[in-house]
């Protein structure tokens, strides 16, 4: 067998449907509560020692703040991490979460850090919470599937669960990206959000199938007004060929099941499957 020379890892891609936001001043103990799904597209992240810190997307030196966050909180040795996504970046998907994350495990992995899973999640979680790129994406992206959120954080400070499926196709279509840091940091917004978000989790758990999922999630960015034409068009196109959607949070981005095709119309339709792993390494 061809011996393996970099560590790798692989953190699924997560688009939340609801989401609450819960920001205290210890990192650890903020997030989100809310649901979403994992694909099994997302970031395959190798890391490997090196002169200096380096950090690469997709063959591109980029400054990726939240990945270097990550880092610093592990490490004082310089590395060099190349990650590939498949995934947009800022259309809702935690690409943000899934690059700090599988960082998170390679790196452990490279270095001997000899750090646990949650240890790994908790630095990849505190570095998105700090830089406002995230808040329960890492969480979700820890188990994987289809997750409810509901005690923000990395367990054991957060509490997961999920709605069991099977790893059914998602098909997407992104116009563009919607700024995470300017929506948590508007408090008008954050006030409709959790409100709406409340009732709308509530709803999910009191039924917690893949169809609710989708109808509290569509429900939940109808309350919220950060729908744009395009994407509540996508939706009706969806819902009228049988299909179930939903606006992916926060991007100006629908995700369907179902879509019967409705999606082609829209622009460049894209399909992943329902992740049925969190992040591990390769
Ligand atoms: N490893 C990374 N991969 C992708 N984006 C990253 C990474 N680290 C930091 N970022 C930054 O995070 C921001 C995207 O975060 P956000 O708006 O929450 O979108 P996403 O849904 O993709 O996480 C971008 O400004 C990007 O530069
Ligand atoms: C919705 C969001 C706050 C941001 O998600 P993204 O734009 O994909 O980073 C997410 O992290 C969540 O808490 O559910």
């Amino acid at each position: 067998m061809e011996q393996q020379i970099f560590a790798r890892a692989f953190a699924p891609a997560h688009i939340s449907g609801i989401f609450i936001i819960d920001i205290k001043e210890e990192p650890r103990l903020s997030g989100s509560m809310g649901c979403g799904i994992c694909l099994e597209d997302g970031a395959v992240t190798k890391v490997r020692t090196a002169e200096e810190t380096t950090i690469k997307i997709n063959d591109a030196v980029t400054e990726a703040p939240t990945t270097l966050s990550a880092i610093s909180l592990l490490t004082s040795q310089p590395v060099l991490v190349e990650t590939e996504l498949d995934i947009p970046i800022g259309a809702g998907f935690g690409a943000s979460g899934a690059g700090a994350l599988s960082t998170a495990l390679a790196l452990n992995d490279e270095l001997s850090l000899a750090l646990t899973f949650n240890e790994l999640a908790l630095a990849a979680h505190t570095a998105e919470v700090t830089n406002r790129t995230g808040l329960g994406d890492v969480a979700g992206q820890t188990c994987g599937g289809v997750d409810i959120r509901a005690k923000a954080g990395i367990p054991p400070v957060g509490i997961i669960d999920r709605i069991p499926c099977r790893n059914i196709s998602v098909s997407w279509v992104s116009f563009g990206g919607l700024s995470t840091k300017s929506v948590l940091t508007d408090d008008l917004k954050k006030r409709s959000i959790n409100k709406a978000g409340k009732s709308r989790l509530k709803e999910l758990i009191k039924k917690p199938t893949l169809t609710n999922f989708f109808q509290q999630s569509c429900a939940f960015a109808k309350e919220i007004e950060l729908m744009s034409p395009k994407v509540k068009d996508a939706i009706e196109a969806v819902e009228a060929m049988g299909g179930l959607a939903s606006q992916a949070m926060l991007g100006d981005t629908v995700f369907a099941i179902n879509d019967n095709g409705a999606l082609l119309e829209f622009g460049d339709a894209r399909e992943s499957r329902i992740s049925s792993t969190g992040a591990h390494l390769l």
